[in-house]
């Protein structure tokens, strides 16, 4: 599908940069717009694939192009005031074009976290295609304020947009790794994954397109509310294809024979489930969801899509579950994208809640008694006057 890409904030930019490299790298075209936002001007400065007219800089009369310091109400009130920059930037876009907007941003901070649920609201009220967002969820090392902004985002923004696309920096951080090397990586990780998703319903001109083939619609039609996280899984072609048969035959192992097909579909999309999702969740608490079988045609097993999404039906007991192809010719890999949406049964998120309610509290606690010991330290019992 077609989306306009807009990275609020100094996360949002990267992972939007990094959407492009990956649209570069599989050669299929799902960005119709990229537009970054930021108060920051350095941060704008050092990305390198969005184009230097698409970069926004908001809330220069306040901040003079050095961020809100992770003050996320800041974030809301300056991206509130400079709408119409960034609305100039959106005019720009041939909308019609669009299948929908999709908000990036990082909640633990302030630029992102507090503008990104203000510019939702804005688009929701002028366009009739979706607002999708996806937020960024902050690691439970990095501190009171970043849970409690998280938290507070968390619950505008999914008020806002049509569908909230998450990713957990916590979930999938690597011990000893670097602030910027797990960036890097979680950002490519986050491309690859919502990437190959948006990806799925556009085709190139000279593509087979088989009935099977899913459609942007059927991508619509499952994000259509709530929470979303997505699930991946591949296995290379030349390690697994054969199976008994063609060893028996001497089959060449790229053409396995159809029951290895079929079972290595259906358990890459119970691996994708099952394993390391965007946000991890209670499955069963999905609404909706879609299963994407990736590589090349002749891989693809319709009968293991099909069991595949049996499965998912029952582990989700929901009937809305949808299926299709994306077939990617001289592909080495077979692989399954699996979007579940809708959830609600999210540990991290009441985590996030539990945590950023303390922080709000202790915070309160102590300003109070910061005042408290102020007042004391300069009251003289009235005998000594301030100046004016
Ligand atoms: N995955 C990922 N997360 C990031 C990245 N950079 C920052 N974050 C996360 O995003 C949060 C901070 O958001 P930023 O985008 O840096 O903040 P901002 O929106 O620019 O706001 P200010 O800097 O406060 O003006 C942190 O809590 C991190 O968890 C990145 O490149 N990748």
């Amino acid at each position: 599908m077609k989306l306009a890409l807009i990275g609020f904030g100094q996360a949002g930019g990267k992972v939007v940069d990094a959407f492009c490299a990956f649209e570069e790298m599989i050669d299929r075209s799902f960005i119709e717009a990229s537009i970054a936002v930021n108060s920051a001007t350095a941060d704008l400065r050092g990305l390198e694939h969005v184009a230097q007219e698409d970069r926004v800089l908001i809330g220069q009369s306040r901040v003079k192009g050095h961020g809100v310091g992770a003050d996320n109400d800041l974030g809301a009130q300056v991206t509130e005031m400079d709408l119409d920059e960034i609305q100039a930037a959106i005019d720009r876009v041939p909308v019609h074009d669009l299948d929908a907007f999709l908000i990036v941003a990082g909640l633990g901070g302030g630029t992102g976290s507090g503008g990104a649920p203000v510019l939702a609201k804005h688009l929701d009220r002028i366009y009739t295609e979706p607002v999708y967002g996806l937020g960024i969820l902050p690691g439970m090392d990095e501190g009171g304020i970043y849970t409690l902004n998280a938290a507070r985002s968390f619950r505008t923004f999914v008020r806002e947009v049509d569908s909230l696309l998450v990713f957990d920096n916590d979930a999938w951080r690597r011990m000893g790794e670097s602030v910027g090397d797990s960036y890097d990586r979680t950002n490519r990780e986050i491309a690859e994954r919502f990437g190959r998703l948006f990806a799925a319903g556009e085709v190139n001109e000279d593509d087979d397109v088989a009935e099977s083939v899913v459609d942007s619609s059927e991508i619509i039609n499952t994000l259509s509310g709530g929470i979303a996280t997505v699930g991946y899984a591949t296995e290379p072609l030349n390690t697994s294809g054969g199976g008994l048969l063609s060893r028996v035959t001497g089959d060449s192992p790229s053409t396995p024979d159809e029951t290895t097909s079929t079972n290595r579909m259906t358990s890459l999309i119970r691996k994708a489930t099952l394993g390391r999702l965007t946000l991890p969740c209670d499955v069963s608490s999905a609404e909706r969801g879609l299963v994407v079988a990736t590589g090349p045609s002749e891989s693809l097993s319709r009968k293991g899509i099909e069991r595949g999404r049996t499965w998912l039906e029952e582990e989700t007991a929901s009937m809305e579950i949808r299926g299709g192809d994306y077939p990617i010719p001289d592909a080495g890999e077979v692989g399954s994208i699996v979007l579940l949406s809708g959830v609600t049964d999210i540990d991290r998120v009441e985590q996030l809640q539990g945590v950023a309610v303390e922080a709000q509290e202790t915070t309160a606690d102590v300003q109070q008694r910061s005042d408290e010991q102020f007042d004391s330290l300069l009251d003289t019992g009235g005998e000594l006057n301030a100046l004016f």
